[in-house]
């Protein structure tokens, strides 16, 4: 259902499928519902659930703004509708599911988003949230699947998809993107997984300190079995480049490495 085209009742920001300036990176309250971008079926594409029929929420906003990003309307240039969590339960029930993601933007961005945690708890769904790891929320969790973005991911003047001439975001990115408190706690919680973003040999340095802190800082052990390697890519060309260097990597380390398994099949489509 591609949702961020529906035109909806409520007269909120964001229901023209443009959000406003200020909903544009904060945290919504909405005691209704969620800014919704895309609700669709497909297969986990990403991490050890990887294959696994599922449904994808995914949440408009977000509080960085990796160059990267693969979810471009949900982060630079944010779209979506308002659904109430009761459109989007109903919705999730026409598909013959058992799993759902919970993505965005950043999910956990959104105080309803641990009311509709609730919500497909109590329908006995297995959940995941896809998350930078940024902001901690309590909520019923399946699977924590923690992306933690490293500075290779920070919107620089070069790598910046915006034309302004501003470096707000590239600081904002850069002050909030590693957050081991709100790691750590979300780990403590749930089982987890720690997908890191490579996009090159020079992402391991600090993928590595990342580890060796969060060792330190969390009560729960991290097997290099919970950390996965993901080949930067939102195109099958650009995966092509960058996946072969991202595996040898995973073994030299020993950490797993994760396919992008809905950019082979499917591309960039919308979607999927
Ligand atoms: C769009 S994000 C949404 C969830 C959350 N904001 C996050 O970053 O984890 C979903 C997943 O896609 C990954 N991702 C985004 N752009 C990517 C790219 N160009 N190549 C590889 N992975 C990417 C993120 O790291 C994350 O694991
Ligand atoms: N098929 C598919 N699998 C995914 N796993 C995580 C995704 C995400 O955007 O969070 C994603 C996605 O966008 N598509
Ligand atoms: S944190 Fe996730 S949604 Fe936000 S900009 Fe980065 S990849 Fe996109
Ligand atoms: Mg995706």
């Amino acid at each position: 259902m591609p949702v961020s085209e529906t035109t909806d009742r409520k007269a909120v920001a964001g229901l023209d499928g443009t959000a406003s300036e200020s909903d544009r990176d904060d945290a919504t309250t909405d005691p209704n519902g969620l800014p919704i971008n895309e609700l669709f079926y497909s297969l986990q594409g990403e991490g050890r659930l990887a294959g696994t029929p599922s449904v994808f929420v995914r949440t408009s906003g977000c509080n960085l703004r990796c160059w990267f990003c693969d979810s471009y309307h949900t982060s630079w240039e944010p779209t979506h509708a308002w659904l109430e969590l009761s459109e989007i339960v109903a919705e999730i029930e026409t598909y013959d599911a058992d799993h759902v993601v919970l993505t965005g933007g950043e999910p956990l961005l959104h105080e309803r988003s641990a009311d509709l945690l609730d919500e497909l708890a109590s329908r006995d769904y297995h959940t995941t949230v896809e998350t930078n790891g940024t902001i901690y929320r309590d909520g019923p969790i399946d699977l924590v699947s923690i992306s933690p973005k490293l500075e290779s991911s920070t919107p620089t003047p070069e790598r910046s998809p915006s034309d302004e001439d501003d470096t707000s975001w590239e600081r904002r990115h850069e002050a909030d993107r590693i957050d081991l408190e709100s790691f750590t706690a979300l780990i403590e919680d749930t089982e987890f997984q720690l997908k890191f973003v490579v996009t090159d040999d020079g992402d391991l340095p600090e993928i590595l300190s990342v580890i060796a802190e969060l060792r330190d800082a969390a009560d729960v052990p991290i097997r290099d079995d919970d950390v996965l390697l993901m080949p930067e890519g939102a195109t099958r060309e650009r995966l092509a480049e960058t996946r072969g260097r991202v595996a040898e990597l995973a073994m030299e380390y020993g950490f797993r490495y994760t396919p992008r398994l809905h950019v082979d099949l499917w591309n960039d489509a919308p979607e999927t």
